[in-house]
């Protein structure tokens, strides 16, 4: 557009030698080594800055020419944050996406390269030659900081594993940058077009983003996106690309977890990314590039990878996939090992350092402190994606539904029943997982819809029910049963073991996201279509909300609640375990019987509920009372049905009446204990978490304490106290008889000395 204020940056012919090997670039050196602004026109040359660096910095009429303080390096964001006063802020106006032919400050669109649920990606021809042009097309809050963020680090990259970039108007009204054009297929194009690559392409792919990562790593930066799509098949290199939701190490400020699902490390869906999480996505692409598909269903199977989840691949190869997605990042090798073992793997090296694919300490710079962080969130990119494959009312990111791909609770039994090939349980799942966490969380769209939206998030292809079972949850509850699988709510749950079917239907290959995109849709007869646009219903009591199917499946079993934690063998770990010590803040399963306990038996079973915690509060308000001092505070075991327990008690055991008070107030426990369990039976029954009794058995074990304390406290009072009277009377004694023979003494010497007085008197 000719009215728009557009600075133009041209940047010195090369940064760094690039890592990867960045020979080849579409765009011609600059005509200067050092950047040039202007305020407009393409060939506008201002005079150079002070400084040969570079900048990304907003332009417009708000900012006079070299206003920016030269010398600095890639400042984006918070430039634009402060500064811009420009008619666009980047939110909630709608952007407008250019057409080819049209010009955007010195360039001029020739024919769109592609884009994502962020921006729109041009070839372009301008001053130097032809660019790739990425335009800003989506007006989400925080878009702009991340279109920002992502020009500033491309241009720190400074061509390094990456595009380089050329020139950048983000204050424009249609925000742009400009970058090498890095001519070639993507990855994704290439294995859609060729099939799996041959090990020494795969190799290389490996090398090349493993310098990339290396290099943004330098930088404290993960891409946290890597995947097919972003990596461009130069013809002597293999390029990665959008950096739009790259991040700062160790920061959780974003608000949504980020990146393409299929791809994200375990740990970004807890918004925990780790300096390894694109080790992992990088593991994983090697697998689809050497094998043409991914592994199945990895995000929530709360485990390693193994052999047998990896379709054919070389066993040369074998050994660095495996290693590189672990689930736990921080056994996964860093990029440096990896570096080094896929170069001994290029070598034919006969002899691969196992060491190098070995768990090792985080090292220094995987520690790098977060000196600069790409605002805004990423998973526009991932859930835009998704939720485009939807025919009608498409989601779009920041509905409620968007966030549930993240629920591990629910979409680890949506796993469950989908490998079991009972994806027509999936909305029973669906709906009664939104009976317990509230309809709100559905934002108006039936579980039809969230189901659909769902499968193609996580790029699950429809599964085949085995034969002679319904599609249902019942069916599912059933076949589970008949093959003696761990059935949902078991005590015992812990994790599924990854279960391959010999059953060849529900051996579900991942599909490519074209195939996601043409079978999603239509994926499943079971709903008619009118189902779909049925919305979720607003709050209506519990009892209403609950799948009929979910109070019973077959006559004289226990219901089954569609969310609640599998029974699995003992010992595996995995999200159904960690779901099942309670302490998730998920627990939807609990939350489901709660709110889902029909009528009168849910009152009751909310009135017995509340008794254990009645009765641990008052053992513990007479444990306080035990301490000296607070005695004379009113004891509850004087109540009536204390004391007659405490009666019984003493009736019982034969004990001395003096126990009676001891004993009441320790049958508050006791009873505690008591119908702690029954609550625990009764739960049971129906598929609910046991009751706790151990606060109880605290509380006994501290009276019991307490009681032995003042008791021996008590008998070494007395014991002291009659030692001391004892020592006492012998004292008096002693005294007594002292005195007594002093007397005696005294007695005795004075008749004697009288006697002799006496006989020495001459008249005697
Ligand atoms: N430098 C480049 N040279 C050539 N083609 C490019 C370049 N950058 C991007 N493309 C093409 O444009 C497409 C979209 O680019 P990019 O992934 O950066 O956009 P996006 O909107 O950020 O996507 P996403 O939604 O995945 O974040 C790419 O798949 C690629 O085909």
């Amino acid at each position: 557009m000719s009215d728009e204020t557009t600075r133009t940056t041209a940047l010195p012919p090369a940064g760094p030698p690039a890592r990867g090997g960045g020979q080849a670039a579409a765009v011609p050196p600059p005509p200067s080594p050092t950047r040039v602004v202007t305020p407009a026109g393409p060939t506008a040359m201002a005079p150079p800055p002070t400084a040969p660096t570079q900048a990304v910095q907003p332009s417009g009429a708000g900012h006079p020419v070299g206003s920016h303080t030269a010398g600095s390096r890639a400042v984006g964001a918070p430039s634009v944050r402060q500064g811009d006063p420009g008619p666009r802020t980047g939110q909630g106006t709608a952007q407008r996406i250019p057409a080819t032919g049209e010009v955007l400050g010195p360039y001029q669109l020739v024919g769109s390269l592609g884009h994502g649920g962020f921006a729109h990606v041009y070839r372009a021809t301008g001053p130097g030659g032809e660019v790739a042009l990425k335009v800003l097309t989506n007006s989400e809050s925080g878009s702009l900081d991340r279109f920002v963020g992502e020009a500033a680090l491309l241009e720190r990259l400074g061509g390094r594993g990456f595009p380089r970039l050329v020139t950048a108007d983000l204050q424009s009204p249609t925000p742009w940058f400009a970058m090498e054009l890095v001519p070639g297929p993507t990855l994704s194009q290439r294995v859609a077009a060729d099939g799996p690559l041959p090990l020494r392409d795969v190799l290389r792919v490996a090398d090349d983003v493993l310098d990339a990562l290396a290099v943004l790593q330098e930088e404290h930066f993960l891409h946290r996106d890597v995947k097919p799509a972003n990596i461009i098949a130069a013809p002597d290199r293999y390029v990665l690309i959008d950096l739009g939701i790259a991040k700062g190490h160790g920061t959780t400020t974003s608000t949504h977890a980020a990146g393409t699902i299929s791809y994200m490390a375990p740990e970004l869906f807890v918004r925990k990314p780790h300096a390894r999480s694109d080790v992992y996505s990088l593991g994983l692409l090697l697998i689809f590039l050497a094998t043409g598909v991914l592994p199945n269903d990895l995000n929530f199977a709360g485990r390693d990878l193994t052999a047998a989840d990896i379709g054919p691949v070389d066993p040369r190869l074998l050994p660095l996939v495996l290693a590189m997605t672990r689930h736990r990042p921080e056994d996964r090798p860093p990029l440096h090992n990896l570096s080094r073992t896929v170069a001994q793997l290029a070598n034919d090296s006969a002899a691969l350092d196992p060491a190098l694919l070995a768990a090792a300490g985080v090292t220094t710079i995987e520690r790098g402190l977060v000196t600069e962080v790409l605002t805004g969130s990423g998973a526009a990119a991932a859930t835009v994606t998704a939720a485009s494959v939807l025919v009608s009312n498409p989601v779009r990111q920041g509905e409620p539904i968007t966030n549930l791909v993240y629920d591990q609770q629910l979409m680890g039994r949506l796993h469950q029943v989908h490998g079991d090939g009972f994806d027509g349980a999936a909305e029973e799942v669906i709906s009664t997982y939104l009976a317990a966490v509230g309809p709100q969380r559905a934002g108006g769209r039936a579980p039809a819809e969230i189901k659909d939206y769902l499968w193609a998030a996580m790029r699950w292809a429809p599964a085949f029910t085995p034969e002679g079972y319904q599609d249902t949850f019942d069916g599912w509850i059933a076949y589970r049963r008949r093959h003696g699988l761990p059935l949902p709510g078991s005590p015992t749950a812990t994790p599924p073991p990854r279960r391959q079917s010999s059953h060849p239907a529900q051996r579900m290959a991942p599909l490519t996201n074209q195939q996601a995109t043409q079978v999603a849709p239509a994926f499943r007869p079971g709903p008619a279509p009118g189902a779909r646009t049925a919305p979720v219903p607003t709050p209506t009591p519990a009892p209403a909300q609950r799948p009929m199917s979910s109070t019973g499946t077959q006559p004289g079993t226990p219901p089954q609640s569609p969310v609640q934690p599998p029974a699995q063998p003992a010992g595996a770990p995995g999200p159904t375990a960690r779901r099942d010590d309670g302490a998730g803040p998920n627990d939807t399963g609990r939350d489901a019987d709660r709110r889902g306990s029909g009528g009168g038996l849910g009152v009751l079973a909310t009135i017995i509920g509340w008794v254990p915690r009645v009765l641990l509060a008052l053992a513990l308000y007479q444990l306080v009372r035990l301490v000296p001092g607070f005695d004379a505070m009113p004891s509850a075991a004087g109540l009536p049905l204390f004391a007659a327990l405490g009666g019984l008690a003493v009736s019982t055991l034969s004990l001395d009446p003096v126990w009676l008070p001891r004993m009441a107030e320790l049958s508050i426990p006791l009873l505690g204990i008591v119908t702690s369990a029954f609550v625990g039976l009764f739960r049971a029954v129906r598929r609910r978490r046991g009751g706790r009794t151990w606060p109880f058995w605290l509380v006994v074990v501290v009276w019991v304490i307490v009681i032995a304390v003042q008791g021996a406290v008590g008998y070494a009072q007395q014991v002291t106290q009659d030692a001391r009277d004892s020592f006492e009377q012998q004292r008096e004694q002693i005294q007594d008889d002292l005195e007594q023979g002093v007397q005696d003494t005294t007695e005795d010497v004075r008749d004697s000395v009288w006697e002799s007085i006496e006989n020495a008197l001459p008249w005697n």
